[in-house]
This record gives C-alpha cells, structure tokens and sequence, in this order.
C-alpha cells in the first residue's frame, strides 16, 4: 500500500471542511494534532531515555499543536521547555499558554542556547501555509536545527520546506533535515523527499472524508492515536 499524498490548497479545504460541515471545532482538531505529536514522540524516545524535550512553536496552527504536545508531554512524564516568540492574540493560544504556564513548564526566548541543553527538539514552526523565504525571526531557528546534533521531530512539514516541492536550497537558514517527521491526516507532497522515521497521525476522520480528498487512512492498530510509515517516504 502507498499512502497517497494531500497537497497544501487540499489540506487547507480539508480544515475548513471539517470546521464547518464536519462540525468539528478548532480546539478539539488541534487537541487531537497535538495528542498524535506527544504519542509519536513518545514512540520515538521515552522520557526515560529523552526527558529534555524543546517544543519550538510558530504563529500559526501547527504552533497551536505544539503547545498542545508539550501539555500531554508534561504528562507523559518528559520536562518540556517551549520557545513561541510571535504570539498572537488569539484566545486559543493564550489559554494554551495559560495551560502550560499551570504546569510550570518554562517558555524559553533563547532557541539556541536550550537546544544544547536539549535531547529532543520538536519542530511545530510552520506546517502547510508556509510559502516562500523564512521571515523573522525564524532564520536562527532553523540555522540552529541545521547545526545541532540533537534530534527533531517535525510536525507535519519541516519548517522552511516548501509543501509541494521539499528542502530549499542551501544557504544560511534556509533548511535542515529532521531525523523524524509526523504527518497529521496525510502526508503532504514533501514527504518524497523525506529519509528519516515517518509518523501518520489523523484518526478521527470519516472514509467519506477520506474519499473526498484522495487521501488514505493508515492502519491504525489498538487505541493508537499515530501509525509509523516504514522507512522509504510514504510507502507502506
Ligand atoms: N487537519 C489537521 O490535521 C489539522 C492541522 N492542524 C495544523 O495546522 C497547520 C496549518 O496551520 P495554519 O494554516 O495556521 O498555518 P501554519 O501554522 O502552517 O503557518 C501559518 C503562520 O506562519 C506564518 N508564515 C507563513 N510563511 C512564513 C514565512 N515564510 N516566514 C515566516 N512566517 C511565515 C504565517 O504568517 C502564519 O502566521 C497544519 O500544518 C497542522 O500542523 C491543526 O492544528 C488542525 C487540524
Ligand atoms: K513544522
């Protein structure tokens, strides 16, 4: 089986759909986004084994996932660390934030200096609205991703790759190569150029959904929340 791919003008419909005549909310899609990110996660290094778990969180929704990672990563066990330096004013966000703030969890505005005290990194700066150059002040994020040894798990798209068409170029903060990547209801076009470990996370939706969009429903097994894609993109 082959896992077919969403591309980034599909799965933005997809998320208006499922708001709207799919009666979904946005907190209960991010909730359950963010739930798939802690448990790949967990599946990838226990807190036993990576208990340091830096959460880096862009402005947008996939941000909003990350800061929902670290909540149930905190409750898995791990001691994450949060770096969110443009914050919106959107209420989501800042009761996600208060969530976080409840359980003590430190933001950090250094990036660079807490990946070195890091085990894991996880990537939610940008999912699929992502387009062209990276703005600020995300450059020295992603140049920071580049240069260190420690591992990332990115949340649906590494961030500074185009959607449709993978890594950009070289060059200072253009872009880096995560070790694993979790794809949330289907992998994006991106994936064909992915080498690392690759997570699908997205069972709540219907195969009628499923069919409408051309994409495909992993199989889940048990009360998995994420499926692993074998190594070798998105076949499976
Ligand atoms: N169906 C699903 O599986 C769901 C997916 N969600 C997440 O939502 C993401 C998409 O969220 P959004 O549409 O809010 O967008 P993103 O979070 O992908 O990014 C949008 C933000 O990034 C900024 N941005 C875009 N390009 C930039 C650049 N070159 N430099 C600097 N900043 C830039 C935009 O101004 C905007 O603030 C998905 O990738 C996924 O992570 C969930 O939260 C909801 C449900
Ligand atoms: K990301």
């Amino acid at each position: 089986m082959s896992l077919r791919t969403l591309g980034a003008k599909a799965a933005a419909a997809l998320d208006e759909e499922l708001m709207s005549s799919g009666a979904f909310s946005i907190d209960q899609l991010m909730e359950l986004a963010g739930l798939s990110v802690s448990q790949a996660m967990y599946t990838l290094s226990p807190p036993s084994k990576s208990p340091r778990v830096l959460v880096a969180c862009g402005p947008g929704n996939n941000g909003g996932d990350g800061l929902v990672a670290a909540r149930h990563l905190h409750h898995f066990g791990y001691k994450p660390s949060v770096y969110f330096p443009k914050q919106s004013k959107n209420e989501l966000y800042a009761r996600l934030r208060k969530q976080l703030e409840q359980l003590k969890v430190p933001f950090t505005e250094d990036f660079a200096g807490e990946v070195g005290r890091s085990d894991f990194v996880i990537d939610a700066i940008f999912g699929f609205s992502f387009s062209g150059e990276v703005r600020e002040p995300f450059p020295a994020v992603i140049r920071a991703l580049a240069e260190s040894k420690v591992p990332v798990l990115a949340v649906d798209a590494p961030s500074s790759w185009n959607i449709e068409e993978g890594l950009p170029g070289d060059g200072p903060g253009k872009g880096y190569n995560p070790d694993a990547l979790i794809s949330l209801t289907a992998p994006k076009p991106l994936v064909k150029w992915f080498k690392g470990r690759h997570f699908v996370g997205g069972r709540f939706v219907s195969g009628e959904i499923a069919e409408k969009y051309g994409f495909d429903i992993p199989p889940y097994k048990g009360s998995d929340q994420v499926v692993e894609v074998p190594l070798g993109g998105e076949k499976l």
